[in-house]
């Protein structure tokens, strides 16, 4: 796999050079309320900068459905990244539209492009490959996409991508040469050591929302794990597959079936909550009520773990000699549905396991809760990217990278 180090040894001076990036950051209206993702971009854009190239960032923000949304622009982005860079940066109005073009044509060396939210365009995200190629066929020609020592080239630095078969990630390296960026490499690097002999016993905590992505990885993470403590919006499915009632909590109806069978498989390694903290609606003053498991109300939603569950948790990863947490507990942007997340994440700080944290939400909590980011041995930009990665998988955007995709 060819690295940041080996382009910028070939020299980038006057040089495009495409970057795609994880920009995805938490959003509260036009509000950044945690730019971790684009501090971790900055080493690699700014070195690229500072060695003369011209360089073109792509990234994404939230899951637009393939058109342009003001509410996803990446223009909150671009301002942090204005503010945090050593180089001006300049937001196109569009992904490879004439904006684009202008925008990338105009740069001198040194200077840095970001193009609008790919994602705003279809292709990017096509299951058909044939659409995906054509999108990303634009995008390097956007760069220009000439061969040789002067030409143009991608470097892939999204490590909460990488996962993803996508036009940017994937089927843009097959077309330019393509390098792995600093951030990539650093993550990689580190979550090695989670797939080769950890420390037991090896504790993951999953919540979060994105519970069908996510359901998919604990197949063939089971057998490599000790304890799966399950928290957040995943904890639904599990509970609907043990025949209770969830309310109107996050249910992905199509995987109980797969619930059903994970429970029966794994005996006592999946633990699943003993109690929820609920709200009569989606809202930080929403009136709340703690309930065991079995008497969660019909009309309600579960939107943290209850305290019984999250000491049961924090005791089970007191003694962990590996944690590896991704997905918050409960909605912790809202204070009343923080505790769960702000204990089981103490937890682990408290303890001497070798932890790493995964996700842009999870991250992201640690740092709205207070906790010391020097309690965790690893903060990673990903969590389905680190999540995937952990399985075991090759991941579509690091293979692209080493040539075998
Ligand atoms: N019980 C719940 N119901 C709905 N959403 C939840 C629940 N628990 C946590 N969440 C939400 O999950 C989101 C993070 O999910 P996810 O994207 O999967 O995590 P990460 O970004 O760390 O990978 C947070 O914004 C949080 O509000
Ligand atoms: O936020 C992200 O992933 P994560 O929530 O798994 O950390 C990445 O930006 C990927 O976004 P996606 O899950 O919409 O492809």
């Amino acid at each position: 796999m060819k690295t940041l180090d080996d382009l910028l040894a070939e020299g980038v001076s006057g040089r495009r050079v495409l970057v795609r990036a994880d920009l995805n950051v938490p959003l509260d209206g036009g509000t950044i309320t945690d730019d971790g993702r684009i501090r971790a971009s900055l080493p690699t854009i700014g070195k690229l900068a500072e060695a003369g190239a011209r360089v073109v960032v792509t990234a994404h923000l939230g899951r637009p459905k393939g058109t342009p949304e003001p509410k996803y622009s990446l223009a909150p982005v671009a301002a942090r990244l204005n503010e945090l860079l050593d180089a001006t940066v300049t937001l196109a109005d569009d992904v490879v539209g004439a904006s684009a073009r202008s925008t990338v044509e105009g740069l001198a060396d040194g200077e840095v492009a970001l193009l609008e939210n790919i994602r705003f365009d279809a292709r990017e995200t096509s299951k058909d490959e044939a659409e995906r190629g054509a999108f990303a066929r634009e995008l390097a020609a956007l760069v220009g996409a000439g061969a040789g020592p002067s030409g143009a080239v991608f470097v892939s630095d999204g490590f909460g991508v990488v996962h993803r078969k996508q036009a940017s990630v994937y089927d843009v390296a097959k077309l330019l040469p393509a390098y792995a960026g600093g951030l990539v490499l650093a993550e990689v690097e580190v979550l090695r050591r989670l797939t080769g002999t950890p420390d037991r016993p090896y504790v993951v905590v999953l919540g979060g929302s994105k519970v069908s992505d996510k359901l998919a990885v604990i197949e063939s993470l089971l057998p490599r794990v000790d304890k799966l403590l399950v928290g957040g919006g995943m904890c639904f499915t599990f509970m609907a597959a043990e025949g209770l009632g969830v309310g109107s909590s996050l249910l992905e109806g199509e995987m109980i079936d797969t619930c059903k069978r994970l429970l029966a498989d794994a005996g006592e390694k999946i633990m699943l909550p003993a109690d929820v903290k609920m709200a009569d609606r989606f809202a930080a003053d929403a009136v709340t009520e703690t309930v065991l498991v079995a008497e969660m109300r019909e009309d309600w939603m579960g939107l943290d773990i209850g305290p019984i569950t999250a000491e049961r948790y924090a005791a089970e990863l007191a003694d962990a000699g590996t944690v590896f947490w991704n997905g918050p507990m409960g909605v912790f942007e809202m204070a009343p549905f923080a505790d769960g997340t702000r204990v089981v994440a103490q937890a682990i700080v408290d303890s001497d396991a070798y932890s790493v944290v995964g996700g842009g939400d999870s991250a992201s909590a640690v740092r709205a809760l207070g906790l010391p980011e020097g309690g965790f041995s690893h903060i990673s930009t990903g969590g389905g990217a680190s999540l995937e990665f952990l399985e075991g998988k090759d991941l579509p955007g690091i293979a692209v990278l080493e040539g075998h995709p």
